[in-house]
């Protein structure tokens, strides 16, 4: 297997193209991850994280260039074709839990179960958050850190080959934040799966194995970290 899990190519998203309110929202972005990185792309409101993001989800198409994905190139899929890959290969975890409030935890995941393509047992993906006591809660019972564990759970237990994270920790305090966090990198470390996490919170870049910063649309730095820090040791 090649030791290459993504290589974006000249890749560019242009909002309003040829208008006067043109917006170069990720302009020329070249970068490779290799597999079973936990990366971070950092960049302060407004730099183009998320629109980079939706692009790896397949949620939304480039402008231009070539998003290549475990061997294939997304860029070139269809939109049926990208909804297919963003249902079946991509976990996502978003600011705000996004989980459905009448459906308890567990029934939440097992939602997600169903639409994946080889997925993990939910009661299992529940117990690896350390939420087996809370599966027959519903999402407004449980406190927000919970709920963002519940959503990594969904997330997980689709067994995706990619999962993206959206400011996972932005909704949360410092120590429950934390919590997610080190899930995270637990994952990574012990699946050898990948995982994005974007935020605008520099101060986490030293629990990645790839830093990736982007203003203006561009990419400023690309480090690979070779002493990543453990999330209990990090400090914000
Ligand atoms: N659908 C859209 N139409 C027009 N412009 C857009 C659209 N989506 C995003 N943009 C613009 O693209 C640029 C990058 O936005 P993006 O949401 O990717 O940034 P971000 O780094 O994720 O910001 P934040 O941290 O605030 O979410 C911004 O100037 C934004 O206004």
């Amino acid at each position: 297997m090649s030791e290459e899990f993504i290589r974006l190519s000249h890749v560019s998203k242009i909002y309003n193209a040829h208008q006067d309110n043109e917006v170069r929202a990720n302009d020329d972005l070249n970068f490779n991850i290799k597999r079973g990185e936990l990366t971070v792309i950092v960049g302060s409101s407004g730099a183009g994280k998320s629109t980079l993001l939706n692009t790896l989800g397949g949620m939304d198409s480039v402008s231009e260039g070539e998003v290549w994905v475990n061997g294939i190139d997304i860029a070139k899929f269809s939109e049926k074709k990208r909804t297919t890959y963003r249902r079946r290969d991509i976990g996502f975890v978003f600011q705000f839990y996004n989980l459905i409030p009448n459906l308890t935890a567990l029934e939440n995941v097992e939602l997600a179960n169903e639409i994946a393509k080889d997925p993990l047992d939910a009661k299992k993906a529940m117990k690896s958050v350390g939420l087996e006591k809370r599966m027959d809660n519903f999402p407004p019972q449980m406190s927000g850190g919970e709920q963002q564990r519940v959503a990594v759970a969904r997330a997980i237990a689709k067994n995706p080959a990619l999962l993206l994270a959206d400011e996972p920790t932005g909704a949360l305090d410092y120590h429950t934040g934390k919590k997610i966090l080190k899930i995270f990198q637990d994952y990574v470390h012990d699946t050898g799966k990948n995982v994005v996490i974007v935020t605008h919170n520099s101060l986490i870049k030293p629990m990645a194995d790839h830093v990736i910063e982007v203003v203006d649309g561009k990419i400023k730095s690309d480090v690979i970290n070779d002493h990543k820090t453990p999330v209990e040791d990090l400090e914000w």
